[in-house]
């Protein structure tokens, strides 16, 4: 899978329950750039029956279960693999290393779990327990550098609490940077502050300051509110990225540049989402009532809650929906538009939108399917490789061949082309959709030929424009109105 790049990224931090695999693959689709599974404990994998890795093909994932219920421990889809950290609960190096190689090959990176206050972790020497004991707690990460870290190429990274004092917490975070991980999150609490009590962020800079020297990436976790705030605390403590909990819990978008989505569109996302990865149906309802509160109507989220299926969950909307359109609320879901490119090179095309901004301002208008031409005996592969950055923005992207070139273009609300590729625009001009013409020296900006053209006295634009330029200000000149700024 290849090392982690920790580095200005804002992520969805481990919660039990919360963290499943509809909110991780949202949370990425919305723009974060890496998600940490909910905290699994050593035994559960490897006490008893050991667990079992399932290729299932229905959903397209890896399921670890555990005979002999074969009940789903935890799914991983192939679109997060490389972007998911497993977080591990664990008070042993011998079980946490048994446990972190059964999936060390299908994930990212693997994270001990150093911060949980909760009695049954405490207890039992886990979570913030291994804070009490350092020597431990360092062992436990020694072994997991050399026994998984290493041989399997996968990332090792620990999340803490602060201790008592400035003095001990940064004592302890020296000893973990000799350990070989290759990331801490600090959660800016100590181990009796609540959620509810200010994180603490009096002396971050000194801990970003200790980590730098060792090389070991610092991620900075505790009231974080979503991506504007998450990119501030990056840019003001040289931080390597920020992990959100609370805020991703109660609104997933809250990684979305624009700003969150309302929570009644995000409850829809996240019904299709968890339908479409078949998530365990008490764990939707869990989830989806924790998005529905104070977004619904009583009658409706009652009827959520009481729901014992997926099919009550969607009469539960339907009832919303209902509702809304007796009432005259305007409830529009938000409306997903396809847009067509067709013309020249695909690898060219593909290579121009495949960039953050382009695709965000493509997801901002709505448009969350992008049909692409691709002429006879270009590569698939690219689309194969760009497929995925799409996806994490929301954008599903499509292959056209000649053979089905009409049939898109007639499914196409937007329509790109170029006027010089004939038969193209003249089945775009009497398919009566909204058209959009290039020129060849517009083609030439993207092709990034200007230059060339310059050169040849072939190009007489007087300013430099750039593809995304050109492309959404023609965008923007027809009835499509959302602009993001970048
Ligand atoms: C519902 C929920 C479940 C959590 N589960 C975990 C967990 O599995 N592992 C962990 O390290 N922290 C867990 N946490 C703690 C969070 O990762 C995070 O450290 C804490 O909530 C502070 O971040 P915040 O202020 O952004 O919420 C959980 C928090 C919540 C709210």
């Amino acid at each position: 899978m290849g090392l982690l790049n920790y580095s200005n990224k804002i992520c969805l931090a481990p919660m039990v329950r919360i963290g499943e695999l509809p909110t991780r693959l949202l949370a990425l689709r919305y723009g974060a750039n890496l998600v940490w599974g909910p905290e699994i404990v050593d035994k559960a994998l490897v006490g008893g029956s050991l667990v079992q890795r399932i290729v299932n093909d229905r959903v397209n994932c890896i399921d670890f279960v555990k005979p002999p219920t074969n009940k789903v421990l935890f799914r991983v889809h192939p679109l997060e693999a490389n972007r998911l950290v497993f977080q591990l609960g664990s008070a042993s190096p011998d079980l946490a290393v048994q446990a972190a190689k059964l999936v060390a090959d299908d994930v990212a990176g693997i994270d001990l779990n150093c911060g949980c206050p909760k009695h049954f972790s405490v207890h039992a020497g886990m979570g913030a327990g291994l804070l009490k004991e350092p020597d431990r707690l360092i062992s436990i990460l020694q072994a997991l550098v050399k026994e998984v870290g290493i041989p399997h190429n996968v990332s090792i990274s620990c999340k803490i609490r602060l201790l008592e004092t400035k003095e001990k917490t940064l004592a302890l975070i020296e000893r973990l940077c000799s350990t070989g991980i290759r990331a801490i999150t600090i959660h800016c609490r100590t181990t009796p502050m609540r959620n509810t009590e200010p994180a603490h962020r009096e002396y971050l800079q000194d801990i970003v300051d200790l980590c730098k020297k060792y090389n070991v990436a610092v991620l900075a976790n505790g009231d974080v509110s979503g991506y504007e705030e998450g990119k501030k605390l990056i840019e003001k403590y040289g931080l390597d990225g920020v992990l959100i909990a609370r805020a991703a819990e109660k609104n997933v978008s809250c990684f979305r540049a624009e700003g969150p989505l309302s929570n009644r569109d995000l409850a829809l996302d996240y019904l299709k989402m968890a339908l479409e990865v078949e998530n365990n149906f008490g764990n939707t309802k869990y989830c989806l009532t924790q998005i529905m509160q104070g977004a619904f109507r009583k009658d409706v989220r009652q009827a959520a809650q009481c729901a014992k299926s997926y099919d009550d969950l969607k009469n539960a909307f339907a009832m919303d929906q209902k509702h809304s359109d007796a009432s005259g609320v305007i409830y529009a879901p938000k409306r997903e538009k396809s847009i067509m490119f067709a013309f020249g090179s695909s690898s060219k095309l593909l290579k121009a939108l495949s960039n953050e901004a382009t695709l965000k301002q493509l997801a901002a208008f709505s448009f969350t399917k992008v049909f692409v031409y691709k002429p006879e005996g270009e590569k698939s592969e690219d689309f194969t490789d760009c497929s995925e950055k799409f996806k994490s923005h929301g954008v599903n992207l499509a292959s056209v061949s000649s053979d089905d070139l009409a049939l898109k273009i007639d499914q196409a609300d937007l329509i790109i082309c170029s006027k010089e590729e004939q038969s193209i625009s003249f089945e775009a001009s009497s398919s009566h959709k909204q058209i959009l013409y290039f020129t060849s020296s517009e083609l030439a900006s993207l092709y990034n030929e200007r230059e060339e053209l310059n050169k040849a006295g072939n190009y007489l634009g007087s300013q430099t424009e750039s593809f995304y330029d050109i492309l959404f200000n023609k965008i923007k000149g027809t009835n499509t109105k959302k602009e993001v700024t970048i």
